[in-house]
This record gives C-alpha cells, sequence and structure tokens, in this order.
C-alpha cells in the first residue's frame, strides 16, 4: 500500500572519496509504503548511497531526508524507525535464535508507539522468516541461508518504518527467495513498510518492486516502473506467429497495432501467437550497454 507521504527525499546527493566522485547529484525519491529497487553494475555507488541513507557514511553535498530526519543528525528515535539488512553480518554465533531475537528486541521495546508495536514478538518473527525449526539453534549452527534469514529477522526485530536492504537474498535457495519475496510483499502492504534494496538479481526487482532506479557510474539513468522503463529504453516487442504452416518473428515498438494488421491481413490463418514485452534484464543490459557506449564516445 502506497501513500503521498514522502520516506524517501534525496537531492543532489554527491559523494567524493578522495579526489574521485563517485557520486554525482543523485535525486530520487519513495512514498511510505514503497518498495524501490536500487540497481547498477559493480561500482556504480549503490551500497556508498544506501549507507548514506543510513546514516553510516557522512556525504560530501546535497539534501538527505530520511523518514523526515537528516540521517547525518538522527537519534536513536529515529534509528529505532530504520531497519537495515547488510550484506554480511557474522557475530553474535554462541546465542540461539530466538534468544538473539528477544534479546536485540528489548532495544526496541521502549520506542513503541499506539501505532507500532515494538519489538516484534521473537515467535511470529521466526516463523515470518521461515526459521521455526531452527528457532532454538545456535546461529553458528545455521547454513548461509539460514543466516541470511536471521540478517532480515534482525534488521525487521524493531518493526521498521524504513528498510534497507542490501541484496538479501545472496545464497538463498528458491524456496527461501520465494518465501522472502511474499515476506516483503506483507510488509509493504500489510504495514506500509518502506523497502529500498539492492539486488543483482533482476528477477526479484521485477517481482518486488514497485519502481526502479539504475545507477551508473555514480548517476541516476533510469527511474521507473518496471513496464515504463521497458517502454522507454527496450522499446521493442517480439511478436511471434505461425502462418501457413511457417513460424515468424518480428521485433516491433506498437505490438498492439502490429498484432491488429496481422490478423485484418490473415485472419483465422494465423496461429501460436505470441507477445513478449522486454523483460527487466532485457531492458538493463541495453541501458547499461548504452551508457557504456556514451562513455566510450565522450
Ligand atoms: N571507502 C571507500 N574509499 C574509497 N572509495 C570507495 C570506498 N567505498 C567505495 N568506494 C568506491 O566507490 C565506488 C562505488 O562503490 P559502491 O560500493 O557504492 O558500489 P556498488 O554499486 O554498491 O557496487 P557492488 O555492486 O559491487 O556492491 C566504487 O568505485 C568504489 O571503488
Amino acid at each position: 500500500m502506497t501513500s503521498e507521504r514522502v520516506a524517501l527525499d534525496v537531492e543532489g546527493l554527491r559523494m567524493r572519496y578522495g579526489t574521485t566522485d563517485v557520486l554525482h547529484d543523485v535525486t530520487f525519491h519513495a512514498r511510505h509504503g514503497e518498495v524501490l529497487a536500487l540497481l547498477g553494475p559493480n561500482g556504480a555507488g549503490k551500497t556508498t548511497t544506501i549507507e548514506i541513507l543510513e546514516g553510516f557514511r557522512l556525504r560530501s553535498a546535497g539534501r538527505v531526508s530520511v523518514l523526515g530526519v537528516d540521517p547525518a543528525h538522527a537519534d536513536e528515535r529515529w534509528r529505532a524507525r530504520v531497519g537495515v539488512v547488510l550484506q554480511s553480518w557474522r557475530d553474535h554465533g554462541k546465542w540461539r535464535v530466538r534468544e538473539l531475537l528477544h534479546h536485540l528486541g528489548t532495544y526496541y521495546s521502549c520506542y513503541a508507539t499506539d501505532e507500532v508495536a515494538r519489538p516484534w514478538d521473537p515467535d511470529d518473527l521466526v516463523a515470518a522468516v521461515g526459521l521455526t525449526v531452527q528457532a532454538d539453534q545456535k546461529v553458528r549452527t545455521l547454513s548461509g541461508g539460514q543466516r541470511r534469514r536471521l540478517d532480515v529477522a534482525v534488521g525487521i526485530v524493531g518493526r521498521p518504518e524504513l528498510l534497507f536492504l542490501d541484496e538479501p537474498t545472496t545464497g538463498f535457495d528458491p524456496v527461501a527467495r520465494r518465501e522472502f519475496h511474499e515476506l516483503v510483499h506483507r510488509l509493504a502492504a500489510r504495514d506500509s513498510t518502506t523497502i529500498l534494496l539492492t539486488t543483482h538479481d533482476l528477477d526479484e526487482a521485477e517481482k518486488l518492486a514497485d519502481r526502479i532506479i539504475v545507477l551508473d557510474g555514480g548517476r541516476i539513468v533510469a527511474d521507473g516502473t518496471a513496464e515504463e522503463l521497458a517502454q522507454r529504453i527496450a522499446g521493442e516487442d517480439e511478436v511471434r506467429w505461425t502462418h501457413a504452416g511457417r513460424s515468424h518473428v518480428r521485433h516491433v515498438r506498437e505490438s498492439t497495432r502490429f498484432v491488429h494488421d496481422l490478423f485484418r491481413r490473415h485472419g483465422d490463418a494465423i496461429t501460436d501467437l505470441e507477445v513478449r514485452r522486454a523483460s527487466l534484464e532485457d531492458t538493463y543490459l541495453s541501458l547499461v550497454r548504452r551508457v557504456e557506449a556514451e562513455g566510450a564516445a565522450r
């Protein structure tokens, strides 16, 4: 469920490491309850952006507001409203799963409000991330994918209003991935949690995100829904059909009109008609290649 209220507001964000600019004028926003995927090649600036929004890294310039607060000057009360799942987290090996979540949850109880009961009940939380069977196991005995599920549980134990997920499903098996996607949908739809995630899995971005932002070389090169980006960037749909026993394939910009003309000309003689819109992967690859070609031409 998305609302008009802005949860994330980033304008003219710049980051410089030494003498190298790695973010140039990055501007975007997210409404409450929106799921945003940040995509881009290695080194594009995704983690740097997320770390600035989390308040872990100080920006060089620009305006950033996260839940109405500048993360560079945020306090504990703000931190309790924000959940973070980092790329890797390797502590607390001796703790048992439920015990650890119960313990971490106690830090959030003083931030409970009339609207948000904090923390998440440990039994409900282990069930939500699919760790009920492992609830009494020591953390160090979990498999890689189970550890990642626990990372997600740690990130949401305080029932955050805004959740940052940096490559959340690395190491998940297909069942865990599907369950995680359902959890993200539930958090956004039922609890109106705003979610910003980075991923290299384009299928995952397409399934989860209301909106997709592509960063390349520290600049935003695309921002929109998967369909909008496909229309704007990849542009062409693939139409396949059979006529008089022969298979045909054409790539066209306006597939609805093309199919209409096809039927007007050949009527019922057309069989096996299939229209395939550009996937996010097609769109992403054509966008990144275009940006690289422009960079090489400069
Ligand atoms: N602490 C640092 N000091 C200097 N340069 C850094 C530092 N952290 C990141 N960089 C550089 O900033 C750029 C952006 O890095 P960042 O980690 O944000 O990219 P990313 O999009 O998250 O990449 P990946 O997909 O590989 O995780 C890279 O060129 C990287 O080398």
